[in-house]
């Protein structure tokens, strides 16, 4: 499966964007201050924890509501997408939102054994890192006032980071795996009256899997953002 925007031929001039008008720009400045506050209060709640336990056991029952709250509110970024408000693929945007979303609610908050893994650590301050920068990036950007710092972390900080993060996930999802076959959860066996048989253990399987076409496209889709923005490259895209 290919996302759809991967064209990536470099032209000489970037057609005109069309104009977001004032209220879409209002709401986009309040969804980018509240997503970049919301992210800062996690990584003040996981520094915190960290100092007053000195282990990351029990971090993740701690925060989770408030990642379960902020990683959910991100599904908005498919809405703005699709009422064309952000210039951005829907089905980037959707890969990358809703195996977040999975992540959070399917995987590490209904499987607690997988909680205190490493794993799970390390993607969290990834997204952490990650979101702080985007979001902040966003905001000053839609203020008009963006520092060069915050524009080179948010297309420089992602080299390592999503790879990183991608290993978390991966690892986490590994670490859930005895846990799934053991309780058949999510699980529908036959006989049923649907007639109709689901292995969340097989699924996971195939979700793992599908990190290896998927990954490395959204991988490319950043890079190609960075030569835009970083280095001035006018990159066609096919839009969704
Ligand atoms: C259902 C089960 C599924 C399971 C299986 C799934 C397999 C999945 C495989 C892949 C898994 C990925 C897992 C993710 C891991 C991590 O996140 S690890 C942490 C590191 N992560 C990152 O670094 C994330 C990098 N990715 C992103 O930033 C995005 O998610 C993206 C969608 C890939 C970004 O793309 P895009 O939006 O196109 O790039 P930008 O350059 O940021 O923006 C483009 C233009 O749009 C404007 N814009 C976007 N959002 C906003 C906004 N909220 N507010 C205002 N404006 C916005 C932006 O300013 C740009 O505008 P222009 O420059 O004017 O074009």
């Amino acid at each position: 499966m290919a996302l759809s925007d991967d064209e990536g031929s470099v032209e000489e001039k970037e057609p005109p964007k069309k104009k977001i008008g004032p209220v879409a720009t209002a709401w986009l400045t309040f969804y980018n201050i509240a997503m970049t506050a919301g992210w800062l209060v996690l990584a003040i709640a996981i520094i915190r924890f960290y100092a007053e336990k000195g282990t990351h056991k029990g971090l993740y029952r701690n925060i989770q509501k408030t990642l379960k709250c902020f990683q959910t509110f991100a599904l908005l970024e498919l809405v703005h997408c699709a009422l064309g408000i952000v210039h951005t693929s829907v089905l980037v945007t959707g890969v990358q939102v809703s195996s977040r979303v999975f992540m959070v609610w399917f995987i590490t908050s209904s499987i607690k054994q997988v909680q205190s893994e490493d794993s799970v650590l390390i993607f969290l301050v990834v997204w952490t890192v990650t979101e702080i920068t985007r979001y902040s990036y966003y905001t000053f950007k839609l203020l008009n006032h963006l520092p060069y710092f915050i524009k080179w972390a948010r297309y420089n900080l992602f080299i390592v980071l999503y790879p990183v993060g991608v290993v978390g996930e991966l690892l986490t999802i590994y670490a859930a795996l005895p846990h799934v076959r053991k309780s058949a959860m999510y699980s529908l066996r036959l006989p049923n009256k649907y007639n109709v048989s689901f292995d969340y253990y097989y699924f996971l399987i195939i979700a793992m899997c599908s990190y290896i076409p998927l990954f490395p496209q959204l991988y490319f889709h950043m890079l190609r953002q960075r030569r835009r923005v970083l280095h001035g490259e006018v990159i066609m895209e096919k839009d969704d």
